[in-house]
């Protein structure tokens, strides 16, 4: 059986609820785009196969729930992943002041593993 890919990148996507986040997902992986939000629980994920340079990249990007209460299920992803998206709503100023915070989480987990 041919193989489905050559590189796997496991990248991880944080930030506030409501900022977008499985929006921008769904836009990569399927080019859809859904008005209504429907929070997400927990973590969700979605993978996607690139050609690059005559090699098969797959993307596995995990959405994560910008929801305090799923913290603790969330967090157990953060070791994980070789990258993190970090999410913002250009529209919402908080939602960007957060993301200090989400990178504060990040580091936490990881400095202290
Ligand atoms: N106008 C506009 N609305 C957007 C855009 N991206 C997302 N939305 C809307 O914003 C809302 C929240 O989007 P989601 O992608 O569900 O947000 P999320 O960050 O995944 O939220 P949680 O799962 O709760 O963490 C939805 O109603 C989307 O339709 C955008 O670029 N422009």
């Amino acid at each position: 059986m041919a193989k489905q890919y050559d590189i796997l990148f496991r990248l991880l996507m944080l930030g506030d609820s409501g900022v977008g986040k499985t929006s921008m997902l769904r836009s990569f992986t399927d080019s859809d785009f859904e008005s209504s939000h429907i929070s997400t629980i927990g973590v969700d994920f979605k993978m996607k196969t690139l050609e690059m340079d005559g090699l098969k990249v797959r993307v596995q990007i995990w959405d994560t729930a910008g929801q305090e209460r799923y913290k603790t299920i969330t967090k157990q992803y953060y070791r994980r992943a070789q990258g993190i998206i970090f999410v913002y709503d250009i529209t919402n100023y908080s939602s960007f002041q957060h993301i200090s915070k989400w990178v504060g989480d990040v580091e936490e987990v990881r400095l202290y593993e």
